[in-house]
């Protein structure tokens, strides 16, 4: 297999994301539902609220009982019922009478507005429950009106969407007990390199402790994907394209780390051609992640990912991330890009687009995006605190403290912050 004149990130990105078509539907519970993506749009099928109700604890009244009222010569009302809320008052409410009402109950039949429990002063007379009102009432006043909230009919969420708390609220309010989504794209991850120990054994001399397959693993799961990690290779030619070719037919996507750069035991090319694959590209004009290769096998992705861990982690987010989280069925399956300034100074030539790893935070009305740890693709240890992608674009150099810059958001969690403001002014609702 030649290796090609580099293509743009870009376009690696559009030949990758030709191959991705949502998964299959799947219905499940509301309970399981959250952090899939949902497969129809969701409709109102009635008004929220579905019917006039009280937004306080007090008295249903009629507004026009209370035309004359002040507090010299407070109005007498009749106390009729009481009702909480998933109560009704079966009556009709009649003049200069009132209904005791808690907050989430229907309004009374005959009533147009509510006060508030503390505004009123309640009274026994003769024996009677009454209340002194002490000022009119606005018709129409405290009422949550039937379809304030939603309208029947209206489009809440459309399918692609992801679903979050606020969408699992939207989906109780309808009846959603079975949730249509898009099942989760099952992803293998294998991880190649004789060198390789497990997490479990102690360091021997020339051997490294395997971070990447546990790395890929997370990275799928927060894609959207449902990770199996399937084990390691150790550089044996045949042994690891059996393992391979038969580890395809039972995944949707297959995820591959390290041999994929031109070493006597780079084995992932070799593999690649044996089995009649496609490759859509193996080389990147991009830093870290050059070599991140993407090959097709009936139908199915295999993206053979740099063994490098800063390289690994890139080509995963900007290659694997978008295909997986739109297999997952998201509407916009790509990461945000934004803008911040600089933390510290970033001063080399930049030949081919590059993407560093950054910590993005918030400080004086500012997000600030630091370069994080030494840029190469072979470290570990820039990626615990990495929230972004810092973008320094081919043709580039010189790069100083506080200059404007692209960046890719990978987690919108973990971005330190002062809680915009809110601890320094004290503001509160
Ligand atoms: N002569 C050339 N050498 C290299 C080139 C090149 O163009 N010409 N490209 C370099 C670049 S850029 C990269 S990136 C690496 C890519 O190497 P591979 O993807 O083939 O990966 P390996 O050789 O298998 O391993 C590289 C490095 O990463 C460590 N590694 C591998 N797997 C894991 C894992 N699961 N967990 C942690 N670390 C892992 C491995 O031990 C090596 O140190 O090639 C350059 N060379
Ligand atoms: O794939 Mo290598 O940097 O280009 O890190």
């Amino acid at each position: 297999m030649l290796r090609r004149n580099p293509i743009k990130i870009r376009e690696a990105i559009s030949r990758v994301m030709e191959f991705a078509e949502p998964t299959d539907i799947q219905y499940l519970s509301l309970l399981e539902a959250n952090g899939y993506y949902l497969a129809e749009d969701l409709i109102s099928d009635h008004p929220v609220p579905p019917f006039d109700r009280s937004p306080y604890d007090g008295f249903a009244v009629r507004s026009r009982d209370t035309l004359n009222a002040s507090s010299k010569s407070p109005k007498l009302l009749k106390v009729v019922g009481s009702i909480g809320a998933g109560q009704i008052f079966s009556g009709v409410v009649g003049a200069d009478e009132t209904v005791r009402i808690m907050t989430g109950a229907k309004i009374p039949e005959g009533c147009d507005a509510v006060i508030m429990i503390e505004a009123v002063k309640e009274v026994d007379v003769d024996g009677e429950a009454s209340i002194h009102v002490r000022r009119p009432i606005e018709s129409n006043k405290n009422i949550s009106f039937t379809g304030e909230d939603i309208e029947q009919g209206t489009t809440l969420v459309e399918s692609g969407a992801y679903i979050s708390p606020g969408i699992i609220a939207l989906l109780a309010t309808f009846g959603y007990n079975r949730v249509p989504v898009r099942k989760k794209p099952k992803v293998g991850v294998i991880v190649t390199g004789s060198e390789l120990l497990d997490v479990d054994k102690p360091l021997e001399p020339g051997k490294i402790r395997n971070s990447n397959g546990y790395m890929v693993y997370a990275q799928t799961m927060r894609a959207g994907g449902d990770a199996v990690y399937l084990g390691k290779l150790s550089d044996d030619f045949n042994e690891s394209f059996n393992f391979i070719a038969s580890s395809l037919s039972e995944v949707d996507v297959l995820i591959t780390t390290g041999g994929v750069s031109v070493g006597d035991f780079d084995f992932m090319p070799g593999i690649l051609d044996k089995l009649g694959a496609n490759v859509l590209f193996n080389k990147i004009g991009m830093r870290p992640g050059s070599v991140t290769t993407v090959a097709e096998k009936d139908g199915k992705l295999i993206f053979a990912l740099s063994g490098n861990p800063s390289a690994c982690y890139v080509g995963f987010e900007l290659l694997a991330r978008p295909f997986l989280t739109a297999l997952s069925g998201a509407k916009q399956p790509y990461l945000e890009k934004t803008t911040a300034y600089l933390g510290a100074d970033f001063l080399k030539r930049n030949p081919f687009d590059r993407f560093v790893r950054g910590n993005l935070s918030y400080n004086k009305g500012k997000f600030i995006v630091t370069p994080l740890g030494l840029d190469k693709s072979s470290v570990v240890s820039s990626l615990a605190e990495a929230n972004a992608l810092i973008v320094f674009p081919a043709g580039t150099k010189g790069y100083r403290k506080g200059m404007e810059v692209e960046i890719i958001l990978l987690e919108s969690k973990g971005i330190s912050t002062d809680l915009f403001g809110m601890e320094e002014k004290g503001e509160g609702d």
